[in-house]
């Protein structure tokens, strides 16, 4: 039986296409910071532990490096995860893109049909560049039983509620699976089967 705490142990892993802010939203959500200077990331793992619904998590945060149409989803990135954050930034189409790719890698490299995850359009406080209507996320979102939300790191509008969302996601699908029970076998039929 697995401890309480292993069970606390949540592993999510932040993915998008490069520049969409991936480092920008986990500091100003772990250091209340934000750098205006572009530094691409190679790849980071943080720990935090995050109150979520009164329940203490102890959370391990993958930034990744920037993904285009050549990267592929890996064993790294899948492996012990429990929960995703796709993101794209509401100034590039391009990015909204690569978000439904890498869902789609996601899935396939699981071999599953669903996996806990937060889409989330970065940089809102760029209206004045804004590409991606809420409303078009927002239908790739529940089409695919995602969460989904705005957020601005620069200005922390909506950060801590990414986490929050996530671990909700992973919460959902943890009580889905404990509310799951197998078919029972099929009754053996009898059959005469002639040698
Ligand atoms: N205006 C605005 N700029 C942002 C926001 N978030 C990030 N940026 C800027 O966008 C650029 C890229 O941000 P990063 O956080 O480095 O992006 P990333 O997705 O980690 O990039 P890679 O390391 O290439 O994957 C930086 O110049 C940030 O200052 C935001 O909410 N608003």
């Amino acid at each position: 039986m697995p401890s309480t705490n292993l069970l606390k142990k949540k592993r999510i892993v932040v993915l998008g296409s490069r520049s969409v802010g991936k480092s920008s939203l986990i500091l100003q959500y772990l250091e209340n910071q934000f750098v205006e200077n572009y530094y691409p990331t190679i790849e980071g793992s943080f720990q935090r532990s995050i109150n979520y619904n009164g329940t203490e998590y102890d959370c391990e945060i993958i930034d990744t490096a920037g993904h285009d149409e050549f990267s592929l989803v890996n064993a790294n990135h899948t492996i012990g995860t429990h929960g995703y954050i796709i993101i794209y930034s509401i100034t590039s189409r391009n990015s909204l893109e690569m978000v439904k790719i890498l869902y789609e890698r996601i899935l396939d490299f699981c071999g599953v049909q669903y996996v806990p995850c937060v889409i989330v359009g970065s940089k809102s406080d760029l209206q004045q560049h804004r590409q991606i209507d809420p409303s078009e996320a927002q239908e790739f979102a529940k089409l695919n039983n995602t969460a989904w939300i705005e957020t601005s790191a620069k200005k922390n509008i909506n950060v801590a509620q990414v986490f929050e969302l996530c671990l909700s996601e992973i919460e959902k699908r943890s009580t889905q699976n404990a509310a799951y029970k197998p078919p029972p076998p099929e009754p053996t039929k009898n059959t005469c089967v002639i040698m």
